[in-house]
């Protein structure tokens, strides 16, 4: 890997990061204080679970769009086959969404960017998994701590994507060279960051956030059990392929 590769290499993910970004920070920093009013909150509560829940799968589906686009424009990942390509994002998009989400998360008030505005972890009463909030928002809180530059977060969420130890791997060895790569990048970019030091403190971040997702799996399956028709019919079809 000469330095020229591994310069080249984060150029076009912090390239394919602010390309599909959905939202830019500027954009979201100056909606930072938009809140929503008592009756706003109290129709969310007011809300039925599968109606909650659908409404919240579909904003998820939205944001994992994005995700799968930022995937295919990393030059590790557009080289697996479909098949690998498919089995990464099935475990890994809900990962990068939540690293994604973590940017704006408010923590002054402890508000994350939902509809248009920042709620509070309150407005979810109604999906009925206290749990799975919490454990969003305190990851929240632990990725503002670290304080990451957007190109951090690009090669950090790259990472979380292109990962070797995923289940169903057709060519692993395969991935595990892609990863390898991403790996350099990121500590090259920590390295000219002069933070090395958050190397360690990341994979501690990736450790929680695989634990996360499998807790968003097991609420998925009881909802699914609860209302298998909204999660069957209702809910949009990317978010039934990639999270069933
Ligand atoms: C991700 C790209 S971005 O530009 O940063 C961006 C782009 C767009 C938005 C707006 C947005 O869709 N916010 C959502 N917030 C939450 C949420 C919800 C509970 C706590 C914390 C955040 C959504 C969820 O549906 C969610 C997310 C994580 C775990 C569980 C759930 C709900 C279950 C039922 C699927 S969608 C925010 C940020």
């Amino acid at each position: 890997h000469s330095l020229r590769n591994i310069d080249e290499l984060c150029a076009s993910i912090v390239r394919s990061h602010r390309e599909t970004s959905q939202y830019r920070v500027e954009e979201l920093q100056a909606l930072r204080w938009k809140l929503f009013s008592r009756e706003e909150i109290q129709a969310y509560q007011n809300k039925s679970v599968d109606d909650m829940w659908q409404h919240c799968a579909i904003r998820l589906t939205d944001a994992v769009q994005f995700v799968v686009e930022f995937a295919k424009h990393i030059p590790g990942f557009r080289m697996l086959s479909q098949n690998d390509q498919i089995a990464l994002l099935k475990t890994g998009s809900m990962e990068v969404v939540l690293v994604r989400m973590s940017r704006f998360f408010n923590t002054e008030n402890n508000t994350v960017f939902f509809d248009g505005k920042f709620a509070g972890a309150e407005i979810f009463k109604s999906l009925a998994c206290g749990d799975l909030i919490t454990a969003v928002f305190d990851f929240a809180h632990g990725m503002c701590a670290l304080k990451l530059t957007e190109q951090q977060i690009a090669l950090f969420s790259a990472l979380v994507l292109i990962n070797a130890d995923r289940p169903c791997l057709e060519d692993r060895s395969r991935v595990q060279r892609a990863q390898k790569s991403v790996e350099l990048g990121l500590m090259h970019i920590l390295h000219r960051d002069n933070q090395e030091n958050l190397m360690h403190k990341l994979y501690q971040r990736m450790a929680v956030l695989r634990s996360l997702c499998s807790l968003h799996m097991e609420k998925l399956r009881w909802f699914s059990q609860r209302y298998p028709l909204t999660a069957h019919s209702l809910f949009p079809p990317l978010y039934k392929e990639l999270f069933s």
